[in-house]
């Protein structure tokens, strides 16, 4: 499978070295504004190559993504410490009006998945201007903020996060709901299971989960201005999904109707193949969790409406 990345930086370079050690490609494109940090972030990723398998990497222009199945779109700009993730909208946007002309005159069939913030709404805005069906527009959405959440869980509950099954909805970034209620370890509801081990998921405890999976991006860009290795792995792991056409279930974002808020891209649990999202699964909620994925929803819809396009 040819992959094409836009945006050769942080994000961008580290999908690129995920997508190279998975074996999930045979070819990777990296386009960037800077040629030259392009060519080499693609030459040093192929320096790992022969360490894994056959894949090919390149930098290229756009002309080079004919033939790709998926293209990640990874350019723009990230947060400078303290900032929000909706506060790089404008920026961003301007960024995507130009790049998914580009990305749609050269690669017309490839599936695209979002990786830039606010990852929710410029999935939104790369499926209004690229006019692909929605399933074909995939933005990472909170798989990062679930590979927290059961890393975390994990580590109170001293088994590993691939035995907890839990989620976190709505938006990537400050409105996200994590999923008490539906979380499980193994089969067993966490709440029951920490009670079990005695290692009881208390109030305390529950809040200090949820700020390590809400606050971790601040504290990570605090210590070292960017996070990239958790999102380069995450965006291999859908690309994945859909070179093997696994049918798989993932916390990604693409646009649908949402807790009863229309047509709005954020995260449920969604089924993901070779042709991309085909189904939304409808989470097991408490009330409360039920209205703050409604409120997440309204306030991205809001936004997304209010972007010129
Ligand atoms: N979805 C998620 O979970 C995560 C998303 N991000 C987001 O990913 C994005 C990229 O972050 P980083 O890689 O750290 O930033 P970066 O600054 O390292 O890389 C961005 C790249 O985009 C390029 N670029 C800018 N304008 C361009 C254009 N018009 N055409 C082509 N390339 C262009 C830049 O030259 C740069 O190389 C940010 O918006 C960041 O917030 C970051 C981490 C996690
Ligand atoms: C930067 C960002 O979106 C994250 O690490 O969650």
């Amino acid at each position: 499978m040819k992959i094409g990345i836009v945006g050769a930086g942080m994000v961008g370079s580290a999908a690129a070295f995920a997508c190279v050690m998975r074996g999930v490609a045979s070819r990777i494109v990296l386009v960037d504004i800077n040629r030259a940090r392009a060519l080499a972030e693609a030459e040093d990723i192929a320096h790992a190559a022969p360490f894994a398998g056959a894949t090919r990497v390149d930098a290229g222009s756009y002309d080079d993504l004919k033939g790709a199945q998926v293209v990640i779109l990874s350019c723009g700009v990230g947060q400078k410490p303290g900032e929000t993730r909706l506060e790089l909208l404008g920026l961003n946007a301007a960024v995507f009006r130009d790049v998914v002309t580009e990305v749609m005159r050269a690669s017309p069939d490839a599936i695209l998945l979002v990786a830039s913030n606010p990852v929710d709404v410029m999935g939104q805005i790369t499926t209004a201007l690229s006019g692909l069906p929605p399933g074909r527009v995939i933005a990472s959405g909170t798989i990062l903020d679930t590979a927290r959440y059961r890393w975390l869980l994990g580590r109170h509950l001293g088994i590993a996060p691939q035995s907890v099954h839990a989620y976190v909805l709505g938006e990537h970034g400050d409105s996200e709901v994590l999923a008490w209620s539906s979380a499980r370890a193994g089969s067993v509801p966490v709440g029951d299971f920490a009670a079990q081990i005695g290692k009881p998921l208390d109030a305390g405890q529950m809040a200090r989960i949820d700020k390590g999976v809400r606050r971790a991006a601040y504290t990570i860009i605090e210590g070292k201005g960017a996070t990239w290795y958790g999102i380069g792995a995450g965006l291999a792991r859908i690309v994945a999904a859909i070179a093997r056409d696994e049918q798989t279930v993932l916390t990604v974002s693409c646009v649908s109707d949402v807790q009863g808020v229309r047509e709005v891209a954020c995260s449920v649990p969604r089924v993901l193949g070779a042709g991309g999202v085909t189904e939304a699964l409808v989470p097991e909620l408490s009330t409360d969790e039920a209205d703050a994925l409604r409120a997440s929803a309204e306030m991205l819809k809001e936004t997304f409406s209010a972007v010129p396009l």
